[in-house]
């Protein structure tokens, strides 16, 4: 049993669908698990999704350590820290502090990490995070809203959340495969080294990789590693994914926190098809709850039967504009509203009949989750590369995309919103109609 305590809610999602993906029937939590909660049978991994991402290092420590008890209880031997495949911390990083305690409590001697995740377009290579080729420092990761990425050096980063001696494993060594890996690995080791930043350019350099940590208690990246490993780890045997796990053409609702270069982009597609959209901001009611009424007022007004499309309620915009809003309200005020309200939207919503909804941003998908009161999924098809429609394991019968923010392609949200039926990209890339 694989074990994932992941950052943030979108990563969860990404990183469960890259075991998914891998064969492993997974399930996903929101939150660690109350005790007395069993585990649905058959599951092959369990993943956690924390809101750390954000959070001062002490809290994202003990919330991790707290997560990392529930899945020793639950009889898990290996886990796997899921970061963001762009690295992203706050100035006071917790990636370090919450490597250093999981290595520390699993008695893990030396780590290997990498944010490597080619599906995405992300790279490591002589340390350097490149992002779709550009260098990460001069992708639009440099203007995000809470955690601005201005240095491309994973050394650097590392070693400025951490006192603990960092080491680079060469994309040589890794070319030279996994025997050169261990060998390395071991020699750091002994050299006192504790985390081993691993260069991967491609699933191969993933695969490399996963075969050498496959028994190791700790391993940390994104989903690219994570579904390296899960591939060792599963071997040949009988894949557990249900193939043709359809989506319900339900009504749907898009909600928008994300002000990632991509989700303007999907946005802007959403805008061409005529879509009803309606903007949420801050600066004009500061008040969530009445941000919110408003909102449901202007959904109540849409004509019956919605003949224009799903609607999109968002907040998103260009890094000017958002600079401009977090100087009048202060960026962790501005997040907060925002992040309340769609909440209270998304729990209307639910209330007046929308079953399908799609939240794009990691936080705002955190907080469509908790106003919704969900504390588990099962994790279905992909609707793209690391985007997987998920089930609740109980509550209200909806269906939940929750979309990283720069994740999909620019007619992501269009698709994924449409009446029906929506397409299902499956794991080696073949796509269809998925039936309602
Ligand atoms: N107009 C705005 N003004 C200020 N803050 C905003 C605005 N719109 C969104 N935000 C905040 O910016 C943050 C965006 O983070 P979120 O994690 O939702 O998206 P993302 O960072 O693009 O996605 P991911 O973390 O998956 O990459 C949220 O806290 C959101 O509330
Ligand atoms: O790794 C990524 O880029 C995503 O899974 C993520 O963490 C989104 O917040």
């Amino acid at each position: 049993m694989l074990g994932v305590i992941a950052d943030d809610v979108t990563g969860a999602t990404d990183v469960a669908l890259a075991l998914r993906e891998s064969g492993l029937r997974t399930v996903l939590y929101f939150g660690v698990p109350a005790e007395d909660l069993e585990p649905p049978g058959g599951h092959e991994a369990v993943v956690i999704a924390l809101k750390s991402r954000m959070a001062a290092p002490a809290r994202a420590v003990a919330e991790s350590l707290d997560a990392l008890r529930r899945l020793r209880g639950h009889g898990v031997r290996q886990v796997y820290f899921k970061f963001c495949s762009t690295f992203d911390s706050t100035a006071d990083g917790n990636i370090g502090p919450v490597l250093d305690a999981l290595a520390d409590a699993l008695d893990a001697p030396a780590v290997l990490l990498t944010p490597s995740s080619p599906r995405h377009g992300r790279t490591q290579y002589e340390g350097q995070l490149f992002v779709h080729g550009q260098p990460l420092a001069e992708s639009p990761m440099r203007h995000h809203p809470v955690t601005p990425m201005t240095d491309s050096s994973l050394p650097r980063l590392l070693r400025a959340q951490t006192d603990r001696p960092v080491a680079l494993v060469r994309w040589e060594t890794v070319r030279a495969g996994a025997e050169a890996v261990r060998t390395t690995m071991v020699d750091a080791a002994a050299r006192g080294v504790r985390y081993l930043l691993a260069d991967a350019l491609d699933e191969d350099d993933l695969h490399t990789l996963g075969s050498v940590v496959a028994s190791a208690p700790l391993v940390a990246g994104a989903a690219g590693l994570a579904g390296g490993l899960a591939r060792t780890v599963r071997g040949e045997a009988p894949d557990a994914r249900d193939e043709d796990d359809p989506m319900p053409a339900w009504p749907a609702a898009v909600l928008c926190g994300s002000c990632s270069a991509r989700t303007l982009e999907q946005l802007a597609a959403l805008r061409a098809l005529d879509r009803p959209m309606h903007r949420l901001d801050p600066v004009a009611i500061s008040d969530p709850a009445a941000l919110a009424d408003e909102a449901l007022g202007w959904y109540d007004a849409l004509a019956p039967g919605m003949p224009r499309g799903a609607p999109v309620f968002h907040s998103s915009v260009p890094p000017e504009e958002l600079r401009a809003t977090q100087r009048e309200l202060g960026a962790e005020r501005a997040a907060a509203v925002l992040e309340e309200a769609t909440g209270r939207i998304a729990a209307g919503l639910v209330r007046r009949g929308v079953r399908r909804l799609i939240a794009a941003g990691g936080e705002t998908s955190g907080a469509v989750i908790g106003a919704l009161g969900v504390t588990g999924a099962w994790v279905g098809p992909a609707a793209a590369p690391g985007v997987p429609w998920i089930r609740p394991t109980s509550g209200p019968g909806i269906v939940l995309l929750l979309k990283s923010g720069n994740f999909g392609g620019p007619d992501f949200l269009a698709t994924a919103s449409a009446p029906a039926p929506s397409p299902v990209l499956h794991p080696h890339g073949r796509t269809e109609g998925a039936r309602s």
